[in-house]
């Protein structure tokens, strides 16, 4: 049996959990860019931000298939006597034209198409009739044009030079969109961080063993490597590890090497065999209360190793050889919250969002059922969240403990019951951090 020595594992100080997830952000740096194809952009963030590269549109543009006219000519059209106008060719999407609209002239036109010179006003054709006159073409316009009717105009929607999207943008399909407008073939973007993902716990099986009397499986494992991924990591799980000290002091050496964080579930707590807290204390325990957003990811140092919420206070945090160790507890839901409070805020970090945008989003919802119980620190409860006459409503979950993962895959979002409280009643309104689809 490993012993853990003195009684310095009791003594933790709780940080609160916005307090600790701001020391985490400010070990977490924008982090390495790459290039890919603009086909493989979809959810990874920008690096730099991108701008148009030339006026949009590019020129002027019908916005529709009929003909192009002179405005002027057009003023005294009615349907009982309409202006006819010489029709001087044609102007399908991709050409140029090869006259000028001149006076008492229109041309055809399609959606798309540049429209002539001359012209400054697009007619849709069902306004139009067609016919010949002394055989020739011409166009019969039922009613008036306005001046830059039906017409785009050059750089209406972007000029050229202007910003498209900042650093740190995640980019969804419409980015997508401008960025192949604008001639972006290949983005810059942030690296996927590299997430190791390293389960304690002699208690663990592989998914795929029987159980063994006093077993489980290793379900954080799992859950955490999709989270991860999820968030735009690349995630690399490391298994599992027996409650050895050295083993996984050893483990967590080869992580950091090849990891950008490394995040470890379980042995956080004060039991015996709790040894991610004896291992988290040995980084510079006494640089504990001089950790500061500030700090610099240069030295080793615990950012925490409590936090002032359930599930999750035994949660810790270190800055180790510049990277981050997260050390989750193992009980599943706390395992989950302590994700998003910590490491998705860090991995969303690292793809360059900036700090309130990396940190859980809120909303505010009408509680459904009473919240009894107080606590000394914050909670975090599982919930669904639904609308009801335009009124977000969170209707928490059963099976909610920390030890239980039921509710997990049902739940919309947490609520958080702030502390001290003896509660909520039904009918408060909650703040409820948003989850992930
Ligand atoms: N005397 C005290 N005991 C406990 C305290 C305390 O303050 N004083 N805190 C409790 C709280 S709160 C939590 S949360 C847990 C934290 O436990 P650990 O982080 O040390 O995690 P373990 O002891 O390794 O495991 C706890 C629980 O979770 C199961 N587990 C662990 N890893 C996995 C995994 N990969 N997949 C699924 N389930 C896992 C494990 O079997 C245990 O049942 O401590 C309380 N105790
Ligand atoms: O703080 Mo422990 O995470 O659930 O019960
Ligand atoms: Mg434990």
């Amino acid at each position: 049996m490993q012993e853990l020595q003195g009684s310095s594992r009791f003594d933790r100080r709780a940080v609160k959990v916005d307090e600790a997830a701001r020391l985490v952000l400010g070990a977490a740096m924008p982090g390495r860019r790459e290039s890919v194809p603009l086909g493989q952009a979809a959810g990874r963030r920008l690096a730099e931000q991108a701008s148009a590269s030339c006026d949009w549109p590019p020129f002027a543009r019908s916005g529709l298939d009929g003909y192009a006219v002179r405005s002027a000519d057009t003023a005294q059209a009615t349907p009982q006597s309409p202006a006819v106008l010489r029709v001087v060719g044609a102007v399908a999407a991709g050409e140029l034209a090869r006259a000028a609209v001149v006076p008492g002239t229109a041309m055809r036109i399609m959606t798309g198409g540049a429209v002539p010179e001359g012209a400054d006003a697009v007619v849709m054709l069902e306004q139009t009739a067609d016919t010949l006159e002394n055989g020739q073409p011409v166009v019969r316009v039922k009613r008036a044009a306005g001046p830059g009717q039906n017409i785009a105009q050059p750089g209406e929607e972007f000029r050229r030079g202007s910003p498209l999207f900042e650093a740190g943008t995640l980019l969804r399909p419409g980015h997508l969109a401008l960025l192949a407008t604008f001639g972006y073939a290949d983005v810059a973007v942030y690296a996927r961080p590299r997430v190791a993902v390293l389960a304690t716990g002699a208690e663990l099986l592989p998914v795929a063993a029987p159980l063994a009397p006093g077993t489980i499986r290793d379900s954080n494992s799992v859950m955490v490597a999709a989270m991860a991924e999820q968030s735009g990591a690349a995630a690399l799980p490391l298994g599992r590890l027996a409650d050895d000290r050295d083993a996984v002091t050893d483990a967590l050496e080869a992580a950091l090497a090849q990891a950008d964080i490394v995040v470890t579930t379980g042995g956080v707590s004060v039991g015996d065999y709790d040894i991610m807290a004896a291992i988290m204390r040995g980084w510079a325990p006494d640089r504990l209360a001089e950790a500061s957003v500030n700090s610099s990811l240069a030295e080793d140092r615990l950012l925490f190793n409590k936090v002032a919420m359930r599930p999750g206070s035994p949660t810790s945090a270190a800055v180790v050889k510049g990277k981050l160790v997260i050390a989750l507890s193992g009980n599943p839901g706390a395992c989950f919250v302590g994700f998003e409070w910590f490491v998705r805020p860090a991995i969303l970090r690292m793809q360059g969002a900036a700090i309130e945008t990396a940190l859980p989003e809120a909303v505010t919802a009408v509680l459904d059922a009473a919240y009894e119980k107080g606590s000394p620190h914050e909670r975090f409860v599982r919930t669904r969240l639904y609308v009801e006459q335009g009124v977000l409503h969170a209707d928490p979950l059963a099976f909610g403990k920390s030890s239980m993962m039921a509710s997990i895959p049902d739940a919309d979002g947490l609520i958080r019951i702030p502390s001290g409280s003896s509660g909520l009643p039904a009918g408060s309104l909650v703040e409820v951090l948003l989850l992930q689809g």
